[in-house]
């Protein structure tokens, strides 16, 4: 069973719309990352999810249970959710311990000890249990954030953002630490973010929004591989479009050459736009043989650590070109551009 199902979901704000006939799914013990930019709506979305905002038309699902509709509204704290939002702080005056028993009112004193007890070790800081707040550092604030809202057993977790104040020195740390601890306790999650990166460390899916709806939801190598919409081609990575003709199943015609692709498309010929990554680009040294094909011009390189970026010009059109570590090109110099064997993403006009 699913452990969250919103089913057209609309939420406007003084009549302005930001999320709009929306369905998401969230399988049992699963992490789905609601990925997008600024302002898509994914806040929103999380708060329609708790509760704290109420979704004008659609309905919420919670464990099979109906917790909002046109006609229903379960209060947030009946709908068994842990919350770790970025302004969800923890309660300065009270001590870790204390912060992690906040919410577990109707145990007994010996059960409450036993739950922090067990939390406190879950999230490894077992010897911190009597400090307050502002004598641990950000990390362990995390940390004991997610001891408290995993502390009563929610049968779902919604994360808002938690990491962005974390020092990007720790945050991958964090971040597997935090999923390892939420797989542990068999917990499924939503979590909000608008970086790439937390989503691939943290979420088993993504799910991909787009001015107020999910635009596609899919594992990371799913949406890569088969990207539905130029939205999440390009919100996955940059790169840029080449007009392109299907030849046959796997042979693209391009103003760089044939592409060959690894899958193979069941519509050709037809033509669209190839939309290509700095990585699946290869720079080759001019030879004489190579008089015919068509030459690029270095503009600029970029160290990057692992490689070198090249912005490169070619027939008026610029782009970024990853080079692989130990080929070095110079200012000016004239290359010959390849597109390497890859899994196309080929939108058809
Ligand atoms: N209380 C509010 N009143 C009016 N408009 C709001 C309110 N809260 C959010 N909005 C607007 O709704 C839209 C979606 O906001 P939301 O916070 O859900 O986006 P988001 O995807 O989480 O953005 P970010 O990544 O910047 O946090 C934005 O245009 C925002 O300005």
């Amino acid at each position: 069973m699913s452990s969250l199902i919103l089913q057209g979901v609309s939420y406007h704000y003084n009549g302005t719309k930001v999320i709009e006939n929306l369905d998401l799914t969230v399988g049992k013990d699963e992490i789905v990352c609601l990925l997008g930019a600024s302002g898509c709506g994914k806040t929103t979305t999380l708060k329609a999810i708790a509760g704290l905002v109420e979704a004008k038309h659609g309905s919420v699902f919670i464990d099979g249970k109906l917790v909002s509709d046109e006609s229903t509204f379960i209060a947030p704290e009946h709908r068994n959710i842990g919350m770790m939002f970025q302004d969800y702080a923890l309660f300065p005056h009270l001590s870790v311990a204390n912060n992690i028993a906040f919410g577990l009112g109707k145990m007994s004193q010996s059960e409450k000890q036993q739950r922090v007890d067990e939390m406190l070790q879950l999230v490894h800081l077992s010897g911190c249990a009597d400090r307050f707040p502002h004598q641990l550092s950000g990390g362990q604030q995390q940390r004991v954030a997610i001891a408290r809202a995993l502390a009563y057993k929610p049968s779902l977790l919604l994360l808002d953002e938690p990491f962005s104040n974390i020092d990007t020195q720790v945050r991958f740390e964090l971040i597997a630490d935090i999923r390892r601890i939420i797989k542990a306790q068999q917990v499924s999650a939503v979590f909000v973010t608008h970086s790439k990166e937390e989503a691939f460390a943290f979420s088993d899916t993504l799910a991909i929004m787009d001015r107020g709806n999910i635009a596609q939801q899919g594992t990371p190598e799913q949406l890569f591989a088969a990207p539905r919409s130029k939205v999440v081609a390009e919100f996955l990575g940059q790169g840029i479009y080449l007009s392109a003709e299907a030849l046959t199943a796997t042979e693209y015609k391009t103003p760089f050459g044939t592409v060959e692709s690894d899958i193979q498309t069941s519509r050709h010929p037809c033509s669209g736009e190839l939309y290509v990554r700095p990585h699946q680009i290869e720079l080759v040294q001019e030879c004489q043989s190579d008089k015919l094909s068509k030459r690029a011009t270095i503009l600029s390189r970029r160290f990057i650590g692992s490689a070198y970026v090249y912005k490169v010009v070619i027939a008026e059109q610029t782009l970024e070109v990853e080079a692989q570590y130990g080929q070095s090109f110079e200012i000016n110099e004239q290359v010959i551009i390849k597109i390497k064997p890859h899994t196309v993403n080929f939108f058809e006009s």
